[in-house]
């Protein structure tokens, strides 16, 4: 898969929080976007996956221009996104977490239901079979029947990946995946984005962890107030005198 981000741009009133960044990522690669607090990064991402609207730019999957595509649109071309705080629901298990975000359930509909029963009933089991897929992959067995308000910080971070994967994404935006994780789990999330990404899932990555996210990625990009300020390989990205300063002043850790 590719990925272009061409120019995203978005103002608040006269602020304009993300100012005309660029992002690409040539075949399925693991992409870190990092910068102190503020700088614009959630937004960003965000506007990729049409959260919100922007102001100008655009985005190109594969070649293919997503122009004013819905986040519905975007997520069913292959590109999600997770978010700081997981949004699981809070009362349904892991499974049933991970079910409900399948796309395109027959079973949905009641007049497939009545007039296609065969068909209906052949895309739940392998809806099933995909769900107990993740659940191994994840190492999720353990909690599957737990509801997800009960999982500590790392499982839910495990779930919200588990939710991406259910939705067949070839693109995977993951927004600060390594928070409230600890180290022996940041470790095991890192090597399943590894796994995921020799078999063709692309990831973009925000993440304050600049240890743990250059051990993962091939390139980083670095926003400070809106701005794109630095590029490139993960040492030489942390080593730059402007990316240094950006952190000193804006006070991220
Ligand atoms: N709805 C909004 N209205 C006005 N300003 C907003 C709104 N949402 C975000 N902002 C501002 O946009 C800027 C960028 O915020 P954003 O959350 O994208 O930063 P971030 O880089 O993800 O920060 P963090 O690392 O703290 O999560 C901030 O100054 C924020 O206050």
């Amino acid at each position: 898969m590719t990925l272009e981000i061409k120019e995203m741009s978005k103002a608040y009133g006269g602020l304009t929080v993300v100012d005309r960044v660029s992002i690409t990522m040539e075949d399925a690669d693991i992409i870190g976007v990092i910068g102190p607090n503020g700088a614009g990064k959630s937004t960003l991402f965000s506007l990729v996956t049409g959260f919100l609207d922007g102001n100008g730019g655009d985005v190109v999957l594969d070649g293919k221009p997503l122009g004013n595509a819905s986040a519905v649109e975007r997520a069913q071309a292959g590109m999600v996104r997770t978010f700081q705080v997981p949004r699981e629901f809070a009362h349904m298990t892991v499974r049933e977490n991970l079910m409900a975000a399948a796309p395109g359930q027959g079973g949905e509909n009641l007049i497939t239901t009545f007039f296609r029963p065969a068909s209906v009933a052949r895309q739940e089991k392998e809806i099933a079979g995909k769900v107990e897929e993740t659940i191994r992959f994840l190492k999720l067995g353990v909690v599957a029947d737990t509801p997800a308000g009960r999982l500590s910080g790392g499982q839910k971070k495990l779930l919200e990946l588990g939710r991406a994967l259910m939705t067949g994404a070839k693109l995977i935006m993951l927004d600060e995946p390594f928070a409230g994780v600890n180290p022996v789990l940041i470790e095991e999330l890192s090597q399943k984005i590894r796994e995921l990404n020799a078999r063709g899932i692309g990831f973009l990555i925000i993440e304050h962890d600049l240890g743990a996210l250059s051990k993962l990625v091939s390139k980083l990009y670095v926003m400070d107030r809106g701005k794109l300020i630095a590029s490139g390989e993960p040492a030489a990205v942390l080593s730059d005198a402007a990316v240094r300063e950006a952190y000193i002043g804006g006070g991220a850790n």
